[in-house]
């Protein structure tokens, strides 16, 4: 008898059964998915509902949340984007899965991030209870003194980068500069501060090892989410502390390695510090650190009294805080940018907001007078709903008993969310939700904006999220956004370089993204930015009116008509086109807002004067930089197109947009 014979026949039959198992596993699958699965009767594209890897692949390309809008265009407002995974885009929906009372938890994804099994901070913790006891500690740092007294540190670093930025720029308007680089030098610098009681001074032009890091900490965030919306996922966390951290320790990207240093070291020295300190018995004197990180080494457990927290989980909070406090409110301030100097209708009304409101730049500071700026308050809120710095959903997971959102019920065990920027761009809450229109979060009924508008704006719009795991920083994120903004505002006139398009859609690049006047950024989590190009320009070196700009389509549209309801009625067209090719392609006609628009009788609106307010001189010289002169426009400046809520604008509306 021949036994390697009948061993070959044996082993060609294992494979052969094997192979045949893994084909039925697979048809198997694919039925149950389709036609037995609690989820089946939800709409979704064909290879989403029955593998994750659709979801994978999106999320590798940097364009999921696009993907994700486009199947809401397709399959409505709830649709599914794995086998156990849907999405929902409606506010009810939205408001089901993130209210303190829903019965979910945060999803897996939270707990890719840490290096080791100890690693955790308050944003890793899925778990409700875990979460909310650390979280207790959190809102404690994070309350309204020590968020006001975050303001000093946040102007301080305004300023400087400021100075910097106009420099010496002999009364021309200055290099384009990438404000995605800029913004992110600065909050880094701010984070540093508020966190650490140190500015990383990244922003000074000088050499600086740290200069790179927003592009590492971008780098990181990309390699973590595919992961995490990969079928692996669960395998992947199920073998994290079960000996992948050690590898992963081992061969993870340089960025990370950087990153994780970098965090390493500031830990170290600012521990130090305060042992330093406190062997001095010097806490309460003028060199005492009351940062973020003085609060977080000295938190007490209240029921034990021990200290909260265990070293790794100090330096997870660390990078938490570097994290979150950084890349989100400089993609916000991109974005409020990319906007305002393509809209001189906004940009003509916030600029004169805040110079009317503040004397001179170096008076603007938290409280009342920088509150009344309504309109700088509705540019950043407009800005974050046309581009928002958390594009994608914030995943959960359906706990023992599931929930209940828009009449489907939700098993156990289901990944659930809600994308914000399928949310943010839908119609049924935000008309022509394409279109940058800050005047729509402000209440002015002469005008057409009613108090029911706005509500129905702000019953979709939740950018620091709402319930247990909403942003515990959103105050001082407001401090930054609303400080940074009215500076620059104040002492220069910024403007796109002539011809720039960085950071725009483009035809090329297909549905959703077409649009050369809304700001694309690429999905992680977090949104990874690029642009928008910007000059800047001294207004007291102002020789001319050069801040008009022929080549800036918005504005040269904006100049054919003196009725601003034409002219946003013109931009919801041109938005419209850019979407869709044409009106008639539209996948939603009942919905398009432009044949609501051309159907709607257009209101009369006074034609508005031009401001005629001088240009304010700051109070103080400010130091020069040489930054190579790019060109002047000696043209005698044109009237400014009028709008239709201008007139209002010293008013302050009877609603004021308070959102957190
Ligand atoms: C425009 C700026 C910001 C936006 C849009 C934003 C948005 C958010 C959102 C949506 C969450 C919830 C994340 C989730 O559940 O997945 C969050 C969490 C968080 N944010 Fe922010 N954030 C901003 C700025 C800041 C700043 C400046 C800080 C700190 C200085 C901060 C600290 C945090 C922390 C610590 C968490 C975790 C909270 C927890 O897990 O309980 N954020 N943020």
């Amino acid at each position: 008898m021949d036994f390697s014979l009948i061993a070959h026949a044996a082993w060609d039959n294992c494979w052969l059964s094997s192979f045949t198992i893994f084909i039925l596993y697979i048809i198997g699958s694919v039925i149950y998915e389709l036609y037995f699965s609690p989820l089946a009767k939800i709409p979704g594209p064909f290879l989403a509902k029955i593998t994750g890897w659709t979801s994978f692949y999106y999320a590798l390309t940097g364009y999921r949340h696009i993907w994700i809008w486009q199947c809401h265009q397709i399959y409505g407002p709830i649709f599914r984007f794995a086998p156990n995974g849907v999405l929902v885009n409606t506010a009810t929906g939205y408001h089901s899965i993130n209210n303190y009372k829903a019965n979910v938890k945060r999803g897996k994804l939270y707990e890719m991030g840490p290096r080791n099994a100890k690693h955790i901070s308050t944003f890793n913790l899925t778990d409700k209870n875990a979460h909310s006891k650390r979280r207790r500690i959190l809102n404690a740092i994070f309350s309204d003194a020590a968020t006001r007294s975050t303001e000093n540190f946040i102007i301080q670093n305004v300023d400087r980068w400021c100075e910097l930025l106009l420099g010496k720029n002999d009364k021309e308007w200055s290099e384009p500069l990438n404000f995605s680089t800029k913004f992110s030098e600065l909050m880094l610098d701010i984070t540093g501060d508020l966190a650490f009681g140190k500015s990383f001074s990244i922003k000074e032009p000088k050499q600086h090892p740290l200069k790179d890091m927003p592009m590492y900490m971008e780098k990181h965030v990309m390699f973590i989410y595919p992961s995490a919306q990969s079928p692996l996922m669960d395998i992947w966390v199920w073998l994290k502390p079960r000996g992948l951290n050690n590898l992963l320790r081992r061969f993870r990207p340089e960025p990370t390695r950087i990153f994780e240093e970098f965090v390493d070291n500031i830990v170290r020295e600012r521990t130090d510090l305060e042992l330093k300190l406190q062997e001095e018995a010097k806490e309460e004197s003028e060199n005492s650190k009351k940062d973020l990180f003085h609060y977080i080494l000295n938190a007490k457990d209240a029921e034990t009294g021990r200290a909260a927290y265990s070293p790794d989980e100090i330096n997870a909070e660390a990078a938490l805080l570097i994290q979150a406090g950084g890349e989100t409110t400089s993609a916000a301030l991109c974005s409020t940018f990319f906007y305002l100097i393509r809209c001189p209708r906004a940009y003509k009304r916030v600029t004169s907001e805040v110079r009317n409101t503040f004397a001179s730049a170096d008076e603007i500071q938290g409280g009342a007078k920088l509150s009344s700026c309504h309109y700088l308050r509705a540019c950043i809120d407009e800005a974050i709903r046309m581009t928002t710095p958390g594009p994608g959903e914030r995943p959960r997971v359906a706990l023992d008993g599931g929930l209940h959102v828009d009449g489907h019920f939700i098993p156990k065990g289901t990944r659930v969310g809600s994308s914000s920027w399928a949310l943010y761009h839908k119609e049924e809450y935000f008309g022509d939700a394409w279109t940058y229109r800050p005047e729509r979060w402000i209440v002015d009924e002469e005008n057409g904006v009613t108090t029911a508008d706005v509500a129905l704006a702000q019953s979709a719009f939740h950018p620091f999220s709402i319930g247990l795991y909403n942003c515990v920083g959103r105050q001082v994120a407001w401090q930054e956004m609303l400080i940074t903004t009215a500076k620059i505002l104040h002492q220069m006139d910024v403007r796109v370089p002539p011809g720039d398009s960085t950071g725009g859609g483009a035809p090329e690049l297909g549905w959703g993204r077409r649009n050369k006047n809304h700001y694309h950024i690429r999905d992680a989590f977090v949104a990874i930015k690029n642009g928008p190009m910007t000059t800047a320009y001294d207004p007291t070196e102002r020789l001319v009116g050069d801040r008009e700009d022929p080549e800036n389509s918005l504005r040269f549209r904006g100049k054919t008509s003196n009725l601003g309801y034409t002219s946003q009625l013109l931009d919801v067209l041109a938005n419209r086109y850019y979407e869709y090719g044409t009106v008639e392609s539209c996948p939603r006609p009942s919905n398009c807002s432009v044949l609501k628009a051309l159907t709607t009788p257009i209101p009369a609106t006074p034609i508005q004067k031009p401001s005629t307010r001088p240009v304010q001189k700051p109070s103080r010289p400010l130091p020069r930089l040489s930054i190579n002169p790019i060109r002047i426009v000696p043209t005698v400046e044109s009237p400014l197109p009028s709008e239709p809520s201008s007139s209002n604008s010293s008013s302050p509306p009877s609603t004021p947009i308070l959102k957190g």
